[in-house]
């Protein structure tokens, strides 16, 4: 069994990871990694934070000579940011934060955790976590690439912007997504998403939208009907919904499905010249059954838009009990661009787990026998 914890601030010193159940004799690339933290640090529409940030990762356990030994490994972002927030951190001056920002875990948590103060629970809720989601999961990649496994995304919605996704094999659609700003696949809507976010900008206000995530070249089997937690669909809903303001995810056009007639839905199998199987369709999005069938498996998730708008939201002091506008600094205006690059490692990170479930074995080469 696979599986991570991560711990650290939003404006603490760093972000920990622990991944444990890695096979041994896994070559681990560290330049691979970092490009992965790159990929989700752009995106059109962010705040400055991420000209401060530049994340790249250390590895302190788990690998020796570039190749994991079996053991836990420890890995660790530096969050550049730190050093604006030390002295006032370490030394308790950090003004309270006592009206609650809507959209955010603040009120809640501040209910839930018996706070006068939003510091404690935006710190830790904040996205800016993924970034060693984002690290985890490049080393899931890695793992799923010996496998000739791939996981990309792109794109789809910016606000009311919805993208034509051209009729190309995933991996074109990827890189197409990977040579624009917003991570969409069509040049000219990408254009009209990015007047979207500055419109919004000018408006002092935020956006979300959709992205989709793929994973191409994935063995029938992984997951299983037999049990609710052992459903492959269950487990990448999860996945993707643990990422913030992730709001709603469909596997393939499950929505547009819903409103179908069977007969137009479900993908018909066919013999191929081999004698093997095939499908033409794949409104399935690779899963049957918790299952996945050996067509790509295909994923959308809808991010609500930003919460923290420069257009004051109301809400109270939770001090003195009278109406109040939360504290504006800074935010990102869209970070769905972001978003699907993280969705992409939670994607890997699930079918990861899933595999070596399926194959078994302490070292690669086990796994691979
Ligand atoms: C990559 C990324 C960047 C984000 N940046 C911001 C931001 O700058 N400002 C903000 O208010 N919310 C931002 N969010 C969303 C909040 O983290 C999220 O809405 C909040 O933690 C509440 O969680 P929930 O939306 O899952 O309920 C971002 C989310 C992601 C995935
Ligand atoms: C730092 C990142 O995203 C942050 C996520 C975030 C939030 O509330 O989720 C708020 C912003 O941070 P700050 O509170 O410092 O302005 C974003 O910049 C990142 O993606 O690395």
């Amino acid at each position: 069994m696979l599986r991570f914890l991560t711990a650290g601030e939003s404006h603490g010193p760093c972000l920990l990871a622990i991944i444990e159940g890695l096979p041994a004799g896994l070559p681990i690339d560290l330049d691979r990694i970092n490009l992965e933290l790159l990929r989700r640090q752009g995106g059109y529409g962010r705040s400055h934070r991420m000209k401060i940030e530049q994340d790249r990762v250390e590895i302190l356990s788990g690998v020796i000579n570039k190749i994991t030994t079996g053991a836990p490994l420890a890995i660790r972002i530096e969050n550049r940011d730190w050093v604006n927030w030390k002295d006032k951190w370490e030394q308790g001056l950090l003004e309270p934060l006592t009206v609650p920002r809507p959209g955010h875990a603040d009120y809640a948590g501040m209910i839930k955790y018996r706070l006068n103060d939003a510091r404690p629970i935006l710190e830790r809720a904040s996205a800016r976590e993924t970034a060693v989601r984002v690290a985890v999961g490049a080393i899931a990649k890695q793992l799923l690439a010996q496998f000739d496994i791939m996981v990309g995304s792109y794109v789809c919605q910016i606000g009311t912007v919805v993208a034509r996704i051209p009729l190309r094999p995933y991996p074109e659609l990827w890189s197409e997504a990977e040579a624009s700003e917003v991570r969409c696949p069509n040049p000219e809507d990408g254009e009209r998403m990015k007047l979207a976010i500055d419109e919004a900008r000018r408006k002092k206000d935020t956006l979300g939208g959709v992205f989709e995530v793929q994973a191409i070249n994935v063995p029938v089997g992984l997951g299983s009907h037999v049990h609710w937690d052992r459903r492959l669909d269950a487990r990448i809903a999860m996945a993707m919904m643990s990422i913030q303001a992730i709001k709603g995810i469909e596997i393939g056009p499950a929505f547009e499905n819903a409103g179908l007639p069977g007969t137009q839905v479900h993908d018909d199998i066919f013999l191929d010249s081999k004698g093997g199987v095939t499908r033409f369709t794949n409104r399935a999005g690779g899963i049957e059954g918790g299952m996945s069938n050996g067509n790509p498996i295909v994923v959308r998730a809808a991010m609500k838009p930003i919460a923290t708008t420069g257009t004051p939201h109301q809400s109270v002091d939770v001090v003195n009990g009278r109406a109040a506008t939360p504290v504006y600094q800074r935010s990102d205006i869209c970070a769905v661009p972001a978003a699907s690059v993280i969705g992409e490692a939670m994607l890997a990170w699930v079918l990861a787990d899933a595999l070596l479930e399926k194959l078994g074995g302490d070292s690669l080469e086990e796994m691979k026998r």
